[in-house]
């Protein structure tokens, strides 16, 4: 079915917000502007307004408070005279310099994880994916509970403002947090149970998974080959929760999956919980990695997507890198001599592990039936070693 759009316009996310990014060392310039533009993806996502970005080269983040104190001035300076609401940080924020900055700076302070988190608990929409985000973002709250009470307010659905943050209070709120994060856990283990047992009772048929960064097309495929309604959008996290259909190629059935975008970065309590809604990903046979060709990092996101395989431990399978947005890259390479072209780019994956590559176009319909073919090989292969009588 497909659903409507939700728009993210949520009244508890305050409208404009300024982006704050380090460049060190290990992190050119460029690297980034491009790491706060993924950022400013991820604000508009969760209906934020991006209207400014302070970065700064440090040899390593300020162990107190992130940016350096002269930063700190003028980011304090300009969010006064702009009244900004919201400052998003590009890195995790330790409890501690989350304490600082907001105990600086009087407004409210996210990082890239509790963004992340905010959107796919907008994002989720089972039992499972509700609970798995309810589970990590508890995680995520307990050692910061003194700075941000308002996100525990939002949690409770409270409105009412507190007068001081005093220990005992704050000892109160931990209980509370803790009572609620081991119910969540039992809770969570018996849904995982269910759907283990609803995976098991499709054993005997090939499994395929779409993988790949988020915002790749993934869900956009699974419609094309799937001929099913599945939400895609523009914006990062559309899926969160896994969708499983049967198709059939060449009279031979298999499963395909569509599940959560993968993203640099990612909240580690956030994988954690999802471990299971991945299981559809650690079960797969065959994966079908989507890659966003023309995006400027699409090899870095590759990197991303195979460092998360690793550790759901999912690195074992027949993978087929399939190449999208192929109409976009041809229109943007037209004019520039130095670009690379898909034989090019095909070359540089050739004898490679897992070396099966497609180049496609999910919406304009492009080399589809290239796709089916390489698929319908690689279901069949599987097939045959399901059932060594079949015939071809
Ligand atoms: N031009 C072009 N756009 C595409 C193509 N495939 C997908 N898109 C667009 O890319 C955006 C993201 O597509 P989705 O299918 O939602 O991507 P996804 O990988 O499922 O994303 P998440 O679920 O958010 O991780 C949508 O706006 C699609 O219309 C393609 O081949 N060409
Ligand atoms: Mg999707």
């Amino acid at each position: 079915m497909m659903q409507e759009e939700t728009g993210f316009s949520t009244h508890k996310i305050a409208d404009k917000a300024i982006l704050i990014g380090l460049s060190h060392r290990n992190q050119p310039q460029e690297k980034t502007i491009e790491y706060l533009d993924e950022l400013d993806f991820l604000a508009r996502t969760a209906g934020l307004e991006v209207v400014y970005r302070f970065t700064q080269k440090l040899d390593r983040p300020d162990i107190r408070t992130y940016i350096g104190k002269g930063k700190l001035a003028d980011v304090k300076l300009y969010i006064q005279t702009h009244s900004i609401p919201v400052i998003i940080f590009d890195d995790e924020l330790s409890p501690s310099q989350l304490r600082n900055l907001e105990k600086e700076l009087a407004c409210k302070i996210y990082d890239r994880s509790l963004l992340i988190l905010d959107i796919f608990s907008l994002r989720a929409q089972t039992a499972q994916s509700r609970t798995q985000v309810e589970l990590a973002r508890l995680q995520y709250l307990l050692p910061r509970l003194t700075n941000m009470w308002t996100h525990l307010e939002r949690q409770r659905g409270g409105t009412g403002t507190r007068g001081g943050s005093g220990e005992k209070e704050i000892e109160t709120d931990r209980r509370i947090i803790r009572d609620q994060i081991s119910l969540l856990k039992t809770r969570l283990a018996k849904i995982n149970k269910q759907s283990e047992t609803q995976r098991k009772s499709r054993d005997g048929i090939v499994r395929v998974a779409l993988v790949g960064y988020t915002n790749v097309g993934k869900s956009t495929l699974m419609q094309r080959l799937s001929k099913s309604d599945v939400f895609a959008e523009n914006k990062l996290f559309a899926t969160v929760d896994s969708t499983v259909r049967k198709v059939v190629l060449n009279e031979i059935p298999f499963l395909l999956t569509d599940t959560v975008g993968f993203i640099r970065k990612l909240p580690h309590g956030l994988i954690e919980s999802f471990k299971s809604t991945l299981d559809e990903v650690r079960e797969a046979d065959i994966l079908l990695h989507v890659i966003d060709l023309p995006h400027p990092s699409y090899e870095e996101h590759m990197q991303v997507v195979q460092s998360t395989l690793a550790e759901i431990k999912a690195n074992d399978k027949i993978v087929v890198l399939v190449f999208n947005k192929v109409d976009v890259y041809l229109k943007n390479i037209q004019n520039d001599p130095d670009a690379l072209s898909l034989q090019e780019i095909d070359k540089m994956y050739t004898g490679k592990e897992n070396s099966n590559r497609v180049f496609i176009s999910a919406t304009e319909n492009l080399n589809i039936d290239k796709l089916r073919a390489v698929l319908i090989e690689k279901v069949t292969t599987v097939h045959c070693t399901i059932y060594p009588n079949y015939l071809l």
